[in-house]
């Protein structure tokens, strides 16, 4: 795996005979040192995938090779910690668990920037607070790989501001490679140069995020052309009288005279896939960006 920190195979999941797929054929490559949006609606797979490769859950078929348990931080959706526990005691019980990698300064600062008392038990603290302490848990153990499940859902927008900073600031000095899932893009879009959609268990878009999103065009022509479109991947369109606007994947050169062409954003490219479950997945390998649509 070198270079890759984790790499899935047809992977699969299911909680039980009886239950539907979590997710299924799920093959994927992330490269050492990439910051990686996990997204997709509820239900979509998301925890279910970094559970897998956290190595908390057993794939039902398929394979998924990740570090190692000592190697990985992971910060459920629930970030459970142990309520009975000061500040102070859970950061010392971190230090005991991770002893030669714990970043002692690094967890104190982040605990400190949100005005933690350190002799506050952590059943007296907020939602947010606790969360504070569940990321100065995990990134004081210097993982190679952090993955975050919707690690900022309970922040105000100062302290996410303010987490999100320091946390992409210290995987970008260390290297760190990182999954992060949320629902919220405009979280994402700034941090991370990675995509994962999934949805309905299964990969949408996967590559990084600049190549994604420029694999895509926004075309807005009459509605008697869309027959031109034919030789395109059209992921949707949508008709306003006699206009049409789509999103596709050129496959090759437009008709300018009868096609304007703009360039969409995250958030367009996003939204149509998730509006249109049967347009055809694409993977895009980082080294050669060569497009795979599936
Ligand atoms: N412990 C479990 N037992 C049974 N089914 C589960 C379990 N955990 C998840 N599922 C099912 O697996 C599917 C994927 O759930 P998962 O939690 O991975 O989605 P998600 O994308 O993280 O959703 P959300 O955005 O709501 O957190 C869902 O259909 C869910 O009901």
């Amino acid at each position: 795996m070198k270079g890759t920190v984790i790499e899935a195979h047809g992977l699969g999941m299911r909680y039980g005979k009886r239950r539907g797929w979590a997710l299924r054929d799920c093959s994927l490559r992330l490269s050492a040192g990439r910051v990686c949006a996990l997204v997709g609606p509820n239900g979509a797979g998301k925890s279910t995938l970094l559970a897998l490769a956290a190595g908390l859950l057993r794939p039902t078929e398929g394979t998924i090779d990740a570090p190692p348990r000592e190697e990985l931080a992971y910060v459920a959706q629930d970030k459970p910690l142990y309520p009975q526990l000061t500040v102070g005691e859970t950061l010392r019980l971190g230090r005991e668990l991770n002893s030669g990698r714990w970043d002692a300064p690094l967890a104190a600062r982040i605990v400190a920037e949100g005005g933690l008392d350190t002799g506050a038990r952590v059943r007296t603290l907020s939602g947010g607070q606790r969360t504070r302490v569940a990321l100065a848990l995990a990134l004081a153990k210097r993982p190679g790989l952090l993955l975050l499940d919707e690690p900022m859902a309970d922040l105000d927008p100062l302290a996410r501001h303010q987490l999100m900073g320091t946390l992409m600031g210290d995987a970008a000095e260390h290297g760190t490679t990182v999954v992060m899932s949320s629902h919220i893009l405009t979280e994402l879009e700034g941090a991370c140069d990675h995509l994962l959609l999934v949805d309905g268990g299964r990969v949408r878009l996967a590559g990084p995020i600049d190549d994604v999103v420029a694999a895509h065009t926004v075309l807005t022509g009459p509605t008697a052309d869309a027959a031109d479109l034919a030789p395109h991947t059209v992921v949707e369109s949508r008709t306003t009288g006699r206009q049409l606007t789509t999103l596709v994947r050129l496959q090759g050169p437009v008709d300018k005279t009868l096609w304007q062409a703009t360039d969409p954003s995250l958030e367009e490219v996003l939204l149509s896939h998730l509006r249109s479950p049967q347009a055809p997945a694409l993977t895009l390998r980082p080294a050669t960006a060569e497009a795979v649509d599936a």
